[in-house]
């Protein structure tokens, strides 16, 4: 281990290709049949994502996200609660300053079009949050929404008309969509300059790969960085996991941490030992969408824990029947963990100002406003 801490890079580098060959010749392993078979791609057979957590004892049932509500036992708290909602609330107080700014400067205010298909209760709500938070900072919005039952075509119309549409500056398409419906397709359409959720491949190819810059980075990761780094949280060279592989949270949230330089694990449903590999990290953001996965055992004591999951559990006392549980098992975490965020009141609110940045930025780009 030693050895390995004070070895220059070119040392480094010849040791890493001797584990190579070391690797390639002591195990000879046969490979057959060969792998030429089109029905195995090497892409990999695509299987459903369902967690089966394998923890022994259940959860707290108390699922009060408040540590206010704990003060029986705050004197075992180790973990500074890391307030998304005031962070969120300082950089739209900038965004909306900016849009004055703007409005003042050159007459135009940047504009972001929604498009909501279907009535799922939890879509709605999320959709009208932004259109209110859009309000309060001076962005301009509009709203298309269609029923559930609509042709994809609708939906593709509507993208287009967006995107042919100068005063809009960014594109927001609420997911998920109608089972019926091609995702990859609707979102392939979206132009790449309104594309605020950053969903785009070409956004997320970008984002990937050394030294190039998408044009918008995906909300939800890019809150949790913002989270991390107004934290005070040094990234750069520490151990990350991050707990699911969505295409709009798992996924791009491991390339933006790898860009800030953290050694970064992905742990997912078929992960074997996911509690010993969490266990091991610095830094852990969970999106996996399962209440409590994430138990105080699966933390180092001192680790940073984003907590993306907004999982809705049943709560009778609550005004819905239902209430919002992170990923993460928030009264075990606390005790071991060094920071983490609440749910709700931590990467949700964040998401919110992300997607505002990106529209103000988006339109900024447009008319060239700097
Ligand atoms: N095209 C698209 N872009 C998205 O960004 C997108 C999406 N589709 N589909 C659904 C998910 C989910 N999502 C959330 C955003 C904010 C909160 C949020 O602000 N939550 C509050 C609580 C809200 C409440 O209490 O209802 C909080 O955590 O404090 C939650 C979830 C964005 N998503």
């Amino acid at each position: 281990m030693m050895m390995m801490q004070r070895s220059s890079p070119q040392l480094w580098r010849k040791m890493g290709l001797k584990a190579f060959l070391f690797s390639t010749c002591s195990s000879t392993p046969s490979l057959s049949p060969p792998l030429v078979n089109k029905s195995l791609p090497i892409l990999g057979p695509e299987l459903p994502e369902v967690w089966i957590p394998n923890s022994s004892s259940p959860p707290p049932t108390n699922n009060r996200r408040s540590p206010f509500i704990f003060n029986h036992d705050a004197h075992e708290q180790t973990a500074v609660v890391i307030d998304g909602k005031l962070m969120a609330d300082e950089i739209r107080s900038v965004i909306a300053d900016e849009v004055s700014r703007m409005k003042s400067a050159i007459g135009k205010v940047p504009r972001l079009a929604v498009i909501l298909v279907g009535e799922r209760k939890d879509s709605q709500t999320y959709v009208r949050n932004k259109i209110k938070a859009c309000q309060e900072v001076g962005i301009m919005s509009v709203m298309t929404e269609l029923p559930e039952d609509c042709a994809e075509s609708e939906v593709l119309n509507a993208v287009s008309s967006f995107n042919e549409n100068p005063a809009v500056h960014g594109i927001l398409v609420q997911l998920p969509l109608p089972q019926h419906m091609d995702e990859e397709k609707i979102l392939n359409v979206v132009s790449l300059e309104k594309d605020v959720d950053g969903f785009h491949p070409l956004n997320i190819g970008n984002l990937a790969m050394t030294g190039r810059e998408p044009l918008f980075i995906p909300c939800t990761p890019k809150a949790c960085i913002e989270l991390l780094l107004r934290s005070n949280v040094e990234i750069m060279g520490k151990k990350a996991v991050v707990i699911g592989r969505s295409n709009i949270v798992g996924l791009p949230t491991s390339l933006l941490l790898q860009r800030h330089h953290a050694t970064v694990s992905v742990v997912h449903a078929f992960t074997k030992n996911p509690e010993e590999i969490t266990r091991e990290a610095d830094i852990v953001v969970s999106a996996a969408g399962v209440a409590n996965l994430v138990r105080g055992n699966w933390l180092k004591p001192g680790a940073i824990v984003i907590d993306v999951g907004t999982n809705p559990v049943k709560d009778p006392d609550s005004e819905y029947g239902y209430s919002l549980t992170g990923d993460v098992c928030y009264e075990e975490a606390v005790k071991v963990a060094s920071a983490i965020t609440p749910v709700p009141g931590g990467v949700g609110p964040m998401t919110i100002a992300m997607l505002l940045s990106n529209t103000l930025d988006s339109a900024k780009r447009a008319y060239r406003f700097t």
